[in-house]
This record gives structure tokens, sequence and C-alpha cells, in this order.
């Protein structure tokens, strides 16, 4: 490993991976594999997955393809220095940020989503310059097998490589130096990840878990809102990061709810749920087990088959769930929807903020200002009103988690700046060395008046007559001094 990662850090200190032309022909080269071998990344996806071809392109290869466009458009503008504002005592000089890359960066990524959360990271760390590593999830192994037989094809195999395996070889890695490590997975790992960046001071992004609640409002569309909810919830089989993990309401909806997802669960995978190339399962029999564990003591008022063989868990719904039952002490990650009521939209702030801070929020209602009112009264990762998930496809949006949920934010221009140093740069001219006086020894009150006046600028109206004064007399005195 230390081999592998002093090999990237040289081949980072060529300085090979910052000329702009190099990037982009990088990221056309991704493109290409994501275009030219399909076929074989969707297989691959698909048979982590029990996942249809096709469910594999709209859930994993549509947001790749965008988020490499979108890099492709905006990286000469994201990576150029941006001018700064200057002070009076620099206002001769010139003052710019310059985006630079990091060095060596890691990216481990987890099962459930194992192209995109690896691919979306990679995209943003090749934009920015650097040089990756990337790690993925051992349980999705296909697609762990693809990503390390394809990389090496298309990308720059000195400053991009793929460590496969599991815990033992991604301890092993963390023992590495990076510059940034960008972490996808449970929130338990997310800490020994910390734990071990600190120990050299690397920055990390934690992509992590954690219990989105989904509050809906007596006033709103039922109808939208059980279609949208029964999407994102049932969708990779309920193993999603911001799938909604429970629903609030008002007791007297629960029964409406359960009658309306059940038709949409109808509409959408048909009369026998389990013939549906649309329906995913389990990824393992821990997992499975874990998840059939949650069913137990709970009043199933939908759904609630198991079959072992083949990891299938029916689409589910538990009504008047105890707030402190299992199901509701971690997160689900499977398709089980709790329905927990409230009285009233105080009570679903209060249930919100008394639990950790979730990856992702969501509020059904006509109301905006209710809307409003929840955001602007509890946190999360992100938001989305009257709908689900929808948050992570805009790429102008910073996605990441707050608090238990994670830290850190990427996708699109978020993913750029995630990998770069934002390097504050100011270049003085050797002209005015007289003002220079201000700050040179020995100090006095009246050096330390002029530096106020110059430092602090704030002043009112009749300042500003005084400052165009000053200025001038500055500017007199300097090409006095310099010139004549
Ligand atoms: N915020 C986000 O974007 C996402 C968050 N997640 C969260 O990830 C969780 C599910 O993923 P997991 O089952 O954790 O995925 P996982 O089991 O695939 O683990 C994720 C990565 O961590 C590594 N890993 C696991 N145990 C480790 C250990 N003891 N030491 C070092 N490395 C270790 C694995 O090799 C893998 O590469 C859920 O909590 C989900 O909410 C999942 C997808 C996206
Ligand atoms: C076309 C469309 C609306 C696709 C939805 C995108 C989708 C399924 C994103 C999943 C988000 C994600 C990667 C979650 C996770 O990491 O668990």
């Amino acid at each position: 490993m230390e081999r592998q990662v002093q090999r990237l850090r040289q081949a980072f200190r060529s300085g090979r991976s910052r000329p702009l032309r190099f990037r982009m022909q990088q990221l056309e080269a991704l493109k290409r594999m994501v275009q030219e071998r399909e076929k074989d990344i969707l297989a691959a996806i698909a048979a982590d997955l029990s996942k249809s071809e096709l469910n594999a392109y709209s859930h994993e290869v549509i947001t790749i393809l965008g988020e490499i466009d979108f890099m492709l458009a905006n990286l000469p503008e994201l990576a150029s220095a941006k001018p700064a504002k200057k002070n009076l005592l620099t206002m001769l000089d010139e003052a710019y940020v310059q985006p630079e890359p990091l060095g060596v960066v890691l990216i481990i990524g987890a099962w459930n989503y194992p192209f995109v959360l690896i691919m979306q990271p990679l995209v943003g760390a090749i934009a920015a310059g650097n040089a990756v590593i990337v790690k993925p999830s051992e349980l999705s192994e296909n697609t762990a097998k693809i990503l390390a037989k394809l990389l090496p094809q298309y990308l720059d195999q000195d400053l991009y490589a793929v460590v496969n395996g599991g815990v033992a070889e991604t301890t092993e890695l963390l023992k590495q130096r990076f510059d940034h490590i960008l972490y996808t997975g449970n929130t338990a790992v997310g800490k020994i990840v910390m734990e071990a960046a600190a120990k050299h001071l690397t920055p990390v992004t934690l992509e992590l878990g954690g219990k989105s609640p989904c509050y809906i409002d007596r006033d709103c569309d039922l109808d939208i809102a059980c279609r949208r909810i029964t999407w994102g919830k049932y969708m990779n089989c309920g193993q999603t990061c911001i799938a909604p993990d429970y629903v609030l309401c008002e007791a007297s909806l629960q029964d409406r709810i359960v009658q309306k997802m059940k038709e949409t669960v109808k509409d959408f995978y048909g009369e026998n749920i389990k013939d549906s190339p649309d329906y995913e399962r389990i990824i393992n029999l821990r997992h499975f087990k874990r998840l059939q564990s949650l069913l137990e003591g709970q009043k199933i008022a939908f759904g609630g088959e198991t079959d072992e063989v083949t990891r299938y868990i029916a689409p589910t719904i538990l009504t008047d769930v105890d707030p402190n039952s299992k199901v509701m002490q971690e997160e689900i990650f499977g398709p089980i929807l709790p329905i927990v009521s409230v009285k009233n939209v105080d009570e679903a702030i209060n249930f919100i903020n008394d639990r950790e801070k979730p990856l992702a929020l969501y509020i059904f209602s006509h109301n905006n200002k209710l809307i409003k009112r929840v955001i602007d009264e509890t946190s999360s990762g992100g938001v989305t009103g009257n709908d689900v998930i929808m948050h992570f496809t805009v790429n102008s949006l910073p996605f990441g988690g707050v608090g238990a949920s994670g830290m850190g934010a990427y996708h699109g221009k978020y993913s750029f700046d995630t990998f770069s140093h934002q390097r504050p740069c100011l270049l003085k001219g050797l002209k005015g060395e007289s003002i220079n006086k201000l700050r040179y020894p020995p100090n006095s009150q009246s050096k330390l008046s002029w530096a106020k006046f110059f430092l602090l600028k704030q002043f009112n109206k009749g300042g500003l007559v005084m400052l165009m004064v000053a200025c001038l007399a500055v500017v007199a005195a300097v090409i006095v001094k310099e010139y004549l």
C-alpha cells in the first residue's frame, strides 16, 4: 500500500495532473469508458444488486454522465484564478484566489450505489487536478472488479489507481497519508476513517447515513405524496442513503397513506412484486436478517413477506409504531416504512430535533410557509419539499450530511472545491515603499491611526472626502518620492 501511495505521490509531484488540458482529457476518457463499456458496467451493477440494467442506468450511469458533462463545461472557470477585493494598503497590488489540487486523495465507496459512489467523487478529484486512489466496496464485488479492470484502461495509470479489498485492505490504506479522504458508508466506520485521517491531519468528507424523516402535513396532495414516497422508499429495495426512513403524520392520515401507497406499489411493481424487474433485493444475508428482526412485534399494515433464499423483502408499511421500538433506533436501509403519529407540525419538529441530524428531510404540504418553517426549525444534510431524493440530482446543490449524517459535501462545483485548496495570492509591487513605513517599526499612535484608517475602512461620508484627499496626497507623495 505504502509503495502504491508513494508512486501516486511522485506522479502528482511531476505536475502532470495539473494542466487543464490533461484534466479535461482524463474526464473525456472517463466519459468514453462509461459509454463504450456501458453493457459491462450495467451487468456488474445488476449482478451486485439484483437490479435491471434499465434501473442500473437510471440510478447510476445517468448521474455520472451528467457530472462529467458539467465538469467539462465548467472546469476552465472553476480552475481559474478569482480576483479578490483589496484594501487601501494593497490598492496597487494584485490579489486573487488560485484553486490548486490537494495532492493524493482517497475515495472509499459503499455497496448500495457502487458505481456512482466511486465515480462521482472521482470526477471531482480528477477535475481538481489530484492523483486518486479509489477503494470500492467489497460487498458489491462485480462493480469493484469492473472498476479495477476498466479504470486503468482509460485513465493515466500513474495518477489514478483502484485498490480492491475489504476491511483489512481499507484499514491498511487508512494508515497511509492522504491529502483528502472522501468516505461513503455508515457512521461507525466514518468515525474510524476520521480517526485514521486525524493522525495525518488529513481533511475528510464523510458521506454517512441516518434516519431521514418524512413529514406529511394534513394539508397536502396525499396522492402525489404517497406516489413520490413510494418511489423513493422502495427504489433499490430501500437501500438508499437518502430514502425516507420513516413517516411522521397525524394518526388520522395513517390508513389513507397505507391505502394509497398500497395502490402505488401495485402500479409500480404489479400484482406479483417478486416478478417485477424494477424491484431489487437485499444485498446480503446479514442485512436481510437485520431487516427481518425490525419487523418483530410491529403492526404490519402492508407487506412483510420475506424470502431468505432470494433475500426478498416485500415493500412494507408499519403503523402505530412506538418511537422507542428497534425499527426507530437504527437506520432502516431497507423496504420497511414505519409510520409514527404526531399531533401536529410542532410535535413533528420536536421529534426530529430530539434525534441525530438526518442526511435528508422531506416535508409534504400545500402550505409553503409550513415547509419553510420546518426547514428553519430543524437541521439535516439536505431537504426536498413535496418530493424525496431529488435534491441529489441537482448538481448545483451541495450534497452531504451534517452532524451524525456526515460532514463536507460534493457534486458539481462542490466536488471541485472539496478536492481543491483555495490559495490566497497577493503580488505586491515595489512602488509605494514609503507607505510601508506605516507598518515598519518604530510604531506610533499616528501610524496606528493611519493603519486603522487604511485597513478598517469604516468611515462616514465626510470620511470619504477625507479619504479622497488623503489618497490624492499619498499618491502625490509617492509620485514625488519615486519619480521626481
Ligand atoms: N451519504 C451518502 O452519500 C451515502 C451514505 N451511505 C450510508 O452508508 C451506509 C451503508 O453503507 P455500508 O454498509 O457502510 O457500506 P460498506 O459496507 O460497503 O462500507 C463502506 C466502505 O467502508 C469500508 N469499511 C467497512 N468497514 C470498515 C472498517 N471497519 N474499517 C475500514 N473500512 C471499512 C468498506 O470496505 C467499504 O469500502 C448506510 O448508513 C448509508 O446511509 C450509503 C450511500 C451514500
Ligand atoms: C433519474 C433519477 C431521478 C434518478 C434518481 C437518482 C438516484 C436513485 C440517486 C440515488 C442517490 C444515492 C446515490 C443515494 C445513496 O447514495 O444511497
